[in-house]
């Protein structure tokens, strides 16, 4: 089901600067999308057209039929958002933000109350609760913003940057909890972030933005198809037989490129036919990082011709 559907969207800020140029993108429900790309490529511009902030200049968004440009206050309430510098109040408790962000979004006293009880339990912030805010941290804050964003049980969360400023033991807590918020409670997750370790680790798909266009989307693998056409096979072996076309990297490594992993079983077939042992197969997996430069960087070369 898409909870999420983004149609030719485009955005000119006034002065002229195109931001997004027809974007066009749908998430289902449950998904983890990792919408990924360098400073200034439009996805704040692209969050902000999602959640009202902005009218577009052109085409259209919707979150599960809801255009929140024409019905912000209804989009609002299918819709959490999480953003680098979340502004709260500085003069109330952990607790405190939270129960008056509830009443804001119509939840009853006792049910925000409860509500936020459990959310600060989840974020590990029940010994802070009663702190001020002001008192917090940038990663209690940050954790706190992400507490605040889930309090009306939102059906899809954006989360711009959300773990920007977490040390890695927090950051570890708070993707488990995006990743357990999308699996088991089927929350649509729109992630922004520049993290392309930690975007491996709980994206389910993605999609690369440069410049306001959308460069490629995609699951994992099919996003490494795209960016390398072959794969490298990793052999440790006494030896390989020479017309089998692999490089010696070091001493009993030899390394060659196929194209599918259904190669393989012949491969070694070969291998240990000649006489050889073998101490180790290994498919090279490009990382999320690998196929992100290789992809912009195709990018770049097919701009220069
Ligand atoms: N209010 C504005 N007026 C004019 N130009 C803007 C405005 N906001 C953003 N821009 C420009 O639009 C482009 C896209 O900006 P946007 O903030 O969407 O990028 P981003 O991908 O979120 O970048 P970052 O990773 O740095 O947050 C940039 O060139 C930016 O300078």
């Amino acid at each position: 089901m898409e909870t999420v559907t983004i149609q030719k969207l485009s955005k000119t800020y006034p002065g002229g600067k195109e931001a997004l140029k027809q974007l066009s993108l749908s998430l289902n429900k449950g998904e983890v999308f990792g919408f990924l790309g360098p400073n200034g490529a439009g996805k704040t511009t692209t969050v902000k057209l999602l959640t009202g902030v902005l009218a577009p200049s052109g085409g259209s968004c919707d979150i599960m039929g809801v255009n929140p440009n024409t019905q912000p206050e209804k989009a609002h309430l299918l819709s959490g958002i999480v953003t680098e510098h979340a502004q709260m109040y500085d003069n109330l408790t952990g607790m405190g933000n939270l129960i008056f962000y509830a009443a804001a979004f119509g939840l009853e006293q006792k049910e925000g109350k409860q509500r936020g009880e459990s959310l600060l339990k989840e974020l590990e912030l029940t010994e802070a609760k009663d702190r001020k805010l002001a008192t917090y941290s940038t990663g209690m804050r940050q954790r706190l913003s992400l507490a605040r964003a889930l309090l009306h049980r939102p059906k899809v969360l954006f989360l711009d940057e959300p773990t920007s400023g977490l040390d890695p033991e927090s950051a570890q807590n708070v993707n488990q909890m995006i990743h357990n918020l999308a699996s088991k409670e089927g929350i649509t997750v729109f992630l922004c972030t520049h993290q392309l370790r930690y975007a491996q680790e709980i994206c389910t798909r993605y999609g690369l933005i440069e410049h306001g266009s959308l460069l490629a989307s995609g699951t994992i693998d099919e996003l490494r198809t795209q960016a390398f056409p072959s794969k490298s096979l990793r052999i440790c072996a006494s030896a390989v037989p020479e017309k089998l076309n692999f490089v010696k990297r070091r001493a009993n490594e030899f390394e060659t490129q196929i194209q599918d992993k259904k190669e393989i079983p012949d491969l070694v077939r070969k291998i240990v036919e000649a006489g050889e042992d073998i101490y180790s197969v290994n498919l090279i997996e490009p990382s999320l990082e690998d196929i992100y430069f290789a992809l912009t960087a195709g990018r770049k070369e097919d701009r220069a011709i």
